[in-house]
C-alpha cells in the first residue's frame, strides 16, 4: 500500500512530509530527538498531531487540523538538489516505485495540506487497531503469559471487524485452528518454529525479537513501522536479525527508523535523514549516504564533505593523478570546488558541475593522510604530479586505486588536495585513531599518531588524492 503523509506537531517542533511507495521500505536516520519516533507514533496512531493527513493505500488514517499552511522552509539541502538527486536515482531501486518526498521542506510538488484536495467537513481519525498499521517497538513487549504460538496467533484471532477496507479477506477474525496455522508458517518464516511452546520469559532478546516480527507480520499490516528493531539486541545477535528482516520486508510497505547505516543500506529503498523534527536529507540509500549534502549526514555515513562552490576551471588530467579515479579503469573526469578560505579541491566527478554553484567533495576518513608540515617530512618526492608525490602513494593507488593509503603518504605533492587544520580530539576506533580537525578527520594507524606526536592543538596538513574523493552537485 502506498503511503501518503503529512503532520505537524508544534510543540515538538515537528512538520514532516512524505510518501512511500507501495512495496518500498524507507529508513529513517537522524540524532535523538529528531522526531523519527513522533513520525512512527503518528502513523501507528498513538499520537495525535495538530495537523496533518495521511492516507495508507485510500484510507485515510488520519485528516485533523488546519488545512493550509506556510510552505517556505529551509532545510540544508536546496530545492533543486534534493529534486534532481530523486529523478536521478529513481532508478536505483531496481524496478520497485519509489517516491519519498520531502514536503514540509520546500519541496512544492510534494503532497502537503493544500495540494491534498479539498477541506474535509470534518476531521478523521482511526484509532490504532483499525489502521492496517503495524508497530514493532525496540522491546518485544510479547504477552507474558501466553506462550510464543499464542502470541502471533493473538493478531489473526482478534482482528478488528470495523478495519479499512483493503485486500480481500484481510479484515477477517479468523478461527483458532486457523490462527494457530498461519502463526505456525509466520514462525517457521522467522526460523522460530522451535519455539513455538515457550512462553515469552523463556525467550532470548534475538529470540524474542523474531516472535515480535512474525507477530506483526500475522496480522498482515498493510504499513510496517520498526523502531529500531535491533537496538536491544546483542551485537552478535543483530546481523541474523537483520537478514531476516530484508526476506521479510522484501516487497513490503514499511519504515524502519535505525542508527546503523547497515540497516539502511540492507534493508531500505530510501533513506530520510531527519534534524530537529524536518526532514534534511532525502533519497536512495547510496546517493543519501554516499554524497551527503551536510555535515550531520555525512558524520552518519563516517564520511568527510566539504562543501563549497562548483569552480569554472578545467582540471588537467595528469595534474588529477593516476587513472583510477576510484571507478574501475576509465578515465575519471575530475571537478573542483572553492571552498572556505578560497582553497581549491579536486575529486572525481560523474555529474557535471555547474560553476558557481553549491557543491560538495566528499572522501573516507581512512583516505586522508596528515603530516605537520606543508613539505614533505621524509625525504619523499614533492613533485609535480600526484601520482609521483610519493612512492608509497603511487603503489598503493596501482593496489586499490584509492591514492594515498591511511597515514602513509608524507609528502604532499602539488596535485594533493590539502586542507590545513589543527588537531581538534583523537578518537581510538578499533585498530586505527580518527584524528579531527575542523574541516576534515583522517584515519590513522597508532603508530602514525605516535610519529606524528599529534595532540590536540597541533597544526597539521590533511591532504588526499583527487582519486580518493568524490565531487558532485549540491
Ligand atoms: N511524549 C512527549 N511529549 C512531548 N514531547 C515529546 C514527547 N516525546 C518526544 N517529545 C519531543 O519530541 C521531539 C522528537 O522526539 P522523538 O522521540 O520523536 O525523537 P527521536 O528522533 O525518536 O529520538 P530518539 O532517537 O532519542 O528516540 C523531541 O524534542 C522530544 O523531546
Amino acid at each position: 500500500m502506498s503511503l501518503e503523509f503529512t503532520a505537524r506537531l508544534d510543540d515538538r517542533g515537528f512538520d514532516v512530509s512524505l510518501t512511500v511507495s507501495e512495496g518500498e521500505t524507507v529508513a529513517v536516520l537522524g540524532p535523538n530527538g529528531a522526531g523519527k519516533s513522533t513520525l512512527l507514533n503518528v502513523l501507528a496512531g498513538l499520537v495525535r498531531p495538530d495537523a496533518g493527513r495521511a492516507v495508507l493505500g485510500g484510507t485515510v488514517l488520519f485528516d485533523v487540523g488546519a488545512r493550509s499552511r506556510t510552505r517556505a522552509r529551509t532545510t540544508t539541502r536546496s530545492r533543486s538538489t534534493t529534486d534532481s538527486r530523486s529523478e536521478k536515482y529513481d532508478g536505483d531501486s531496481a524496478g520497485r516505485a519509489v517516491a519519498v518526498q520531502a514536503g514540509a521542506a520546500g519541496r512544492p510538488e510534494s503532497p502537503s495540506f493544500s495540494t491534498w484536495g479539498a477541506p474535509p467537513s470534518r476531521s478523521r481519525w482511526l484509532p490504532p487497531h483499525e489502521r492496517g498499521v503495524s508497530l514493532l517497538a525496540q522491546e518485544a513487549l510479547l504477552f507474558p503469559h501466553l506462550s510464543v504460538l499464542d502470541n502471533v496467533a493473538f493478531g489473526p484471532r482478534s482482528r478488528h471487524g470495523g478495519a479499512p477496507a483493503g485486500r480481500a479477506g484481510r479484515t477477517a477474525r479468523l478461527s483458532k485452528p486457523a490462527a494457530d496455522d498461519l502463526a505456525a508458517r509466520w514462525l517457521d518464516e522467522v526460523d522460530a518454529a522451535d519455539l513455538a511452546d515457550r512462553k515469552p520469559a523463556q525467550l532470548s532478546g534475538g529470540q524474542a525479537q523474531r516472535i515480535a516480527v512474525a507477530r506483526a507480520l500475522a496480522s498482515d499490516p498493510r504499513l510496517l513501522l520498526l523502531d529500531e528493531p535491533m537496538a536491544a539486541l546483542d551485537i552478535a545477535v543483530a546481523p541474523a536479525l537483520r537478514r531476516m528482516l530484508r526476506r521479510v520486508l522484501e516487497e513490503r510497505t514499511a519504515i524502519i527508523v535505525t542508527h546503523d547505516i547497515l540497516d539502511a543500506f540492507m534493508l531500505a529503498d530510501r533513506v530520510v535523514v531527519m534534524d530537529g523534527g524536518r526532514i534534511v536529507d532525502i533519497g536512495s540509500t547510496r546517493a543519501v549516504l554516499e554524497r551527503p549534502s551536510n555535515q550531520f549526514t555525512a558524520g552518519l555515513a563516517a564520511l568527510n564533505v566539504l562543501i563549497g562552490v562548483a569552480d569554472a576551471s578545467r582540471v588537467d588530467a595528469r595534474r588529477a593523478g593516476p587513472e583510477s579515479g576510484g571507478a574501475g579503469s576509465r578515465t575519471p573526469e575530475w571537478g573542483t570546488i572553492v571552498i572556505e578560505g578560497g582553497r581549491r579541491i579536486v575529486a572525481a566527478t560523474d555529474a557535471p558541475l555547474v560553476p558557481g554553484a553549491r557543491a560538495a567533495v566528499a572522501v573516507r576518513p581512512a583516505l586522508v593522510s596528515v603530516a605537520t608540515s606543508p613539505h614533505s617530512t621524509t625525504g619523499t618526492s614533492t613533485g609535480t604530479s600526484t601520482s609521483t608525490s610519493t612512492s608509497t602513494s603511487t603503489s598503493t593507488s596501482k593496489r586499490n586505486g584509492a591514492g594515498i593509503s591511511p597515514g602513509t603518504a608524507t609528502g604532499l605533492g602539488t596535485g594533493t588536495n590539502v586542507v590545513p587544520g589543527t588537531v581538534l580530539d583523537l578518537e581510538p576506533r578499533g585498530d586505527v585513531v580518527r584524528v579531527r580537525t575542523e574541516h576534515i578527520a583522517a584515519d590513522l594507524a597508532p603508530n602514525r599518531v605516535a610519529e606524528l606526536d599529534l595532540a590536540p592543538g597541533t597544526p597539521v596538513w590533511c591532504a588526499f588524492e583527487p582519486s580518493a574523493a568524490v565531487a558532485y552537485p549540491l
